[in-house]
């Protein structure tokens, strides 16, 4: 296979290494993240410390925290940056984020350009460590961004939506061109903003039975619930619940999707 080099780096394409490249658009993302002085931010995959580079530029923080895995770019990183930095070689996949934030004695503002191969598994891990996140600011490939915001009756609502919506408010931020990369990718970006609940609008019981009913719900998602939901529920109960059976996994807000989730607990 062809070598691809960055800026002297060899590029590795199992890590989704695609590095920011328009300094217009690194600038503009990092004014959107807004970085104060006194908060503890963590950087996703930091790579040739794009985004890193400018947050220090523009905040004179206590603190920042990289997470890189690639040993290559934590070298890199090492003399690119001083000793304020806190660089980890280590896999975001396996990172402890209860350690993290009690060390640094605070919630965390986790930020990236997030390696696209992961994201989605990525977030989903996150999810469990909403208690010790303030704020995460993200870019995401445009199909996976669109799938975190999207509301009931659109194509893209789906598990990701609801597991997502159920954790975080969820808010596009920034559209970013293929052209802002190098190399290239095929697709264009998104940058969001997901901002834990602190006080959930969505009361749940178990939080397993909204996976187990989603993930019934939508393996089949053209079929109405009264089949797709049978091994679960009888039609009555799921009417009984002011949820009408005839209508597909798509059309329930995450709201009825709690409901069915109580009622599954409680059997
Ligand atoms: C899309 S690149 C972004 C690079 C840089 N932030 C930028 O915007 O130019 C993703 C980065 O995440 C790193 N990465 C990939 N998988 C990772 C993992 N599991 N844990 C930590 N970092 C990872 C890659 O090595 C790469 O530096």
């Amino acid at each position: 296979m062809k070598k691809i080099y960055y800026k002297n780096h060899l590029i590795k394409k199992k890590w989704s290494q695609v590095f920011l490249k328009d300094q217009n658009v690194i600038d503009t993302i990092v004014k959107t993240i807004n970085p104060k002085k006194h908060q503890k931010i963590l950087e996703i995959g930091p790579g040739l410390g794009a985004l890193t580079k400018q947050i220090l530029n523009i905040a004179d923080l206590d603190s920042l925290i990289l997470i890189e895995r690639d040993s290559n770019l934590v070298n890199r990183l090492v003399q690119m940056f001083n000793k304020k930095i806190n660089i980890l070689h280590q896999d975001i996949m396996t990172t402890n984020f209860f350690d993290l934030s009690h060390k640094v004695g605070q919630k965390l503002r986790l930020i990236g350009n997030l390696p696209y191969n992961i994201a989605t598994e990525l977030i989903v891990y996150l999810f469990q460590y909403t208690n010790v996140i303030y704020d995460m600011h993200f870019m995401f490939q445009k199909e996976v961004a669109t799938r975190l915001y999207a509301n009931p009756n659109k194509k893209e609502y789906g598990r990701l939506s609801i597991i997502t919506q159920y954790h975080c408010k969820v808010v596009p931020l920034l559209t970013i061109p293929a052209t802002s990369f190098f190399p290239i990718p095929k697709v264009e970006s998104m940058v969001m903003r997901l901002l834990p609940h602190t006080n959930t609008p969505y009361p749940i019981v178990n939080i397993g039975k909204l996976s187990s009913l989603t993930k019934l719900a939508f393996r089949q998602r053209r079929k109405t619930l009264r089949n797709s939901l049978s091994t679960f529920f009888n039609e009555t109960e799921i009417t009984q619940k002011g949820i009408n059976p005839a209508l597909r996994a798509e059309n329930i807000t995450i709201n009825q999707y709690c409901t069915l989730a109580n009622m599954l607990n409680n059997k």
